[in-house]
């Protein structure tokens, strides 16, 4: 059998150019952010391996998360309720639905012990990541990345919004690992301008990660009934707190 592949980034990538791109335009596309073994490896462990939470978002846009055993306790029609109570209040404020896995939450809480996605967890807030983020975002001071895995299905979306959060987020990044998308599926990160037009969307493509300033303006474009696969994705922010209650302290 052969060995699983090394977990780091693409040594090919070359941090001072896209550092100088997300200087200029305040995003930065980073297609190739894995090697092709590695990449397919996540990508599988997304498509198969996954225990997925359904996180829906609440009359004050806090996120409710429904594990496997609260949706069992509550039933298919009160859980489809949920969805579209947040569906309806997507069409004039702040909402979302889709599938999820808090990384941070389950690698602090022991949830699914020997799970590889843990080992994704540890790598995100390794030396050699946060070293990369930092340099390309210009930011030193990071010191750690938050981390949710992302399943969008046909109908999923999460509205507008800007990633305000509790000021410790210097950048958000995204990393998909959706192996084909046409673009007609829907399921951009869209960026939206003053006058409500979107100034640039991006697919989810394959082993490319997004990172972008934040305040921004952005959604995520509904999945189209139509689409021929889930949108998968490690989403999170860049942040400069101090990095105590993550992975790999001191
Ligand atoms: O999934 C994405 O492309 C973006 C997610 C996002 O904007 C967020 O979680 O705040
Ligand atoms: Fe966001």
């Amino acid at each position: 059998m052969s060995e699983p592949p090394i977990l780091r980034l693409d040594p090919a990538l070359d941090p001072a150019a896209l550092a100088a791109v997300y200087a200029r335009d305040g995003v930065v596309r980073i297609p190739g952010i894995f090697e092709p073994a590695t990449a397919d490896v996540l990508a599988r462990m997304l498509e198969q391996g996954m225990d997925w939470d359904v996180v829906v978002s609440t009359e004050t846009g806090k996120a409710e998360v429904l594990d496997r055993a609260k949706i069992q306790q509550l039933g298919g029609a009160a859980v489809g309720e949920k969805l579209k109570a947040a569906t309806l209040r997507a069409r004039s404020g702040f909402a979302y639905v889709y599938l999820g896995y808090p990384m941070i939450n389950a690698y602090l809480s022991g949830r699914n012990p020997g799970h590889p996605i843990h080992d994704l967890t540890d790598f995100l807030n390794g030396p050699e990541m946060i070293a990369f983020g930092a340099q390309v975002i210009g930011e030193p001071g990071i010191t750690k990345l938050d981390a949710q895995a992302t399943l969008y299905r046909p109908g999923d979306f999460l509205t507008r919004h800007d990633d305000t959060g509790e000021g410790d987020r210097r950048a958000a990044y995204t990393i998909s690992l959706t192996r084909e998308w046409r673009s007609d599926w829907g399921g951009q990160l869209l960026f939206h301008d003053d006058l409500g037009d979107i100034e640039r969307g991006y697919a989810p493509a394959f082993n490319t990660m997004t990172i972008f300033k934040v305040p921004r303006q952005h959604s995520v474009a509904p999945v189209a009934p139509y689409a021929g696969a889930p949108r998968l994705m490690i989403t999170g922010w860049l942040k400069d707190s101090p990095p105590s209650g993550q992975p790999r302290q001191g």
